[in-house]
């Protein structure tokens, strides 16, 4: 028997260092024969990290932007395990890669990251799953839907000032971490809008959802091999670590959730129907979804299973809460750094005789809108992306590279397999565009736009915050208002100040970009502020 054992192990183990010989092999002669082997780029600092641990260390993009500088639009550089990585400013190269979606796709290991969390909806699918997951979707995030939700966000934003209120009440003021504020606030709206569905953040406790949400989402603040490993090479993803215990656990809790929500909406559309009304119970995402996809008009064939419209729960609450909330912390944070800007837009909103705005009241305050738009381009909450390219293809260019042998090149040969780098935030400081003073908060900048800005392949305000092309954002409109009314309450009612140094405060990634005590990275992510209630002259 034990022999019988050990000539199993010994052939699994020989067919395993056949694989590995195999796959280094092939590594190894597609970076020698790589289309990418004479674009320039900084020199790979370690063997196994390649330029992963700089980048890590350095706040994502800044660093890019750096090589930028250095290299030109169009650059290379390695990834773990020396990998070859292509990273672009070119606008033309971008758009290219965002409107082919059928050749830049979102790669294997980042489906798997995103997808062991949130399940298999619209953020993870690809191709044909992927349009007809979008197309019965897109309606329910229209400017007449979000139109209905503005309700709920400013009650959520109201109920969040009285949480504050309460806090300054003792001593006149009260330091406050607000991102843990925010995420409480947003995870309760997309409960409310996404599925009619009261966490109750605000108030006492975070339910297990919600203490579920916050493990899985909470950015780790040291650089962690294993998880990387785990992307990299699939057998690895077989040793469980604690984290894939606590999202595994997580997932349970949202399948168990989700799968009550479905019943319900499906419940309410039927008796809204019954009724003829349209109702607030079936004016959220999922009863919309639901809805779109028992309409009559729907060939059989484009109606989504059960398992696809519940695959959208996690998707939404992971896609639609802390993007929000980090959004608008960020805002809140810039607004400290520039009173004159927080007393300018606080006048503007004093102007408004309502503590209840609707949308299109929102949308009338030119400065407010200009606050958000400043936010959004400085600090995009998702500061890059990634694509795989899964054929061969051609990358046009705008901006001709010239090689490290002094070829000028018009366009790249891409081959499959090639990994991407989108960048986001560094396209939203451009300094092509914007001016030299690109990475600096003026909303003023707003006024009037600059022209060049309109290459830029984004599908809202010539940015790429919520990326562009058939897999942009979905919820960018959704988004945009719940930060209108969110700062609209909380401007009014409060002022803020930083409560430490602003050299202390640093950014951290993990899809989401959060903000960190660079001086105490222990406390997690936090963005703590000093908040005194207005007092009105
Ligand atoms: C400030 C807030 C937000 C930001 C910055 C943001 C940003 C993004 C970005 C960059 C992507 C593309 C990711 C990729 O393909 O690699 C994306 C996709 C997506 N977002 Fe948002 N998002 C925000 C809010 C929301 C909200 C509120 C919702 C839903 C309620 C939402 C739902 C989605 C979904 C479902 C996708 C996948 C779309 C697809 O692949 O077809 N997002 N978002």
């Amino acid at each position: 028997m034990q022999t019988v054992l050990l000539k199993v192990l010994g052939s699994a183990l020989s067919a395993l260092g056949a694989y590995g010989v195999y796959k280094l092999f092939k590594f190894v002669y597609g970076e020698l024969t790589s289309s990418l082997r004479y674009l320039p780029g900084p020199k790979s600092s370690s063997w196994i990290y390649g330029n992963f641990r700089e980048i890590f260390d350095a706040e994502n993009s800044v660093l890019h932007e750096q090589w930028v500088k250095e290299y030109g639009p169009t650059i290379k550089y390695r990834g773990l395990f020396g990998v070859t990585r292509l990273y672009t400013t070119d606008p033309k190269a971008l758009n290219h890669i965002l409107m082919h979606t059928d050749v830049y796709q979102k790669p294997e290991m980042t489906r798997h990251a995103l997808g062991r969390v949130l399940g298999e909806g619209v953020l993870i699918v690809e191709g044909e799953k992927h349009r007809r997951q979008r197309k019965i979707m897109n309606p329910a995030f229209g400017p007449i839907q979000v139109r209905d939700l503005t309700e709920i966000f400013v009650q959520k934003a109201i109920q969040l000032r009285d949480v504050w209120a309460a806090e300054t009440a003792k001593e006149g003021s009260a330091r406050i971490d607000v991102l843990s504020w925010l995420s409480r606030m947003t995870l309760d709206v997309i409960g409310l809008a996404g599925f009619n569905y009261m966490f109750d953040a605000l108030v006492g406790e975070p339910n297990e959802l919600n203490q579920a949400f916050s493990t899985i989402f909470q950015a780790s603040t040291k650089f962690e091999v294993f998880p990387l490993l785990q992307a990299f090479f699939p057998p690895f993803r077989l040793i469980k670590t604690q984290r894939d215990r606590q999202t595994e656990a997580a997932r349970e809790v949202m399948t168990r959730i989700g799968n009550q929500l479905l019943k319900s909406s499906k419940e309410a559309v039927v008796q809204a129907e019954k009724d003829h009304v349209n109702g607030l119970q079936s004016r959220n995402l999922l009863s919309l979804l639901v809805k779109a996809n028992t309409a009559a008009n729907i060939p059989d064939y484009q109606r989504l299973s059960d398992d696809d419209v519940l695959a959208q729960v996690p998707t939404f609450l992971g896609a639609g809460h802390e993007t929000t909330s980090t959004g608008t912390t960020w805002a809140l944070f810039a607004l400290t750094q520039s009173p004159e800007v927080q007393k300018k837009l606080r006048e503007e909103l004093f102007a408004v005789p309502t503590d209840t705005p609707t949308m299109d009241e929102l949308n009338a305050l030119p400065y407010l809108d200009a606050v958000v738009r400043e936010t959004m381009r400085v600090h995009a909450p998702v500061p890059s992306t990634v694509r795989v390219a899964v054929a061969d293809d051609v990358l046009p260019l705008s901006v001709p590279l010239t090689d490290l042998k002094g070829v000028t090149q018009q366009s790249v040969p891409i081959k499959k397999g090639q990994l991407f780098i989108v960048p986001i935030v560094a396209m939203n400081r451009l300094v092509s565009v914007w001016g030299e003073d690109a990475f600096e908060f003026k909303p003023e900048r707003w006024q009037s736009p600059p022209e060049a800005a309109s290459v830029v392949p984004g599908i809202w305000s010539n940015m790429m915050t919520f990326l562009g092309g058939p897999r942009a954002c979905i919820g960018w409109r959704f988004s945009i208002v719940e930060m209108k009314a969110l700062l609209f309450t909380l401007v009014r009612s409060f002022e803020f100040e930083l409560a430490v140094p602003s050299e202390e405060i640093g950014k951290i990634s993990s899809v989401v970009q959060r903000p960190i005590l660079k001086n105490d990275k222990e406390a997690g992510n936090v963005m703590p502020l000093i908040i005194k209630p207005y007092q009105r002259e």
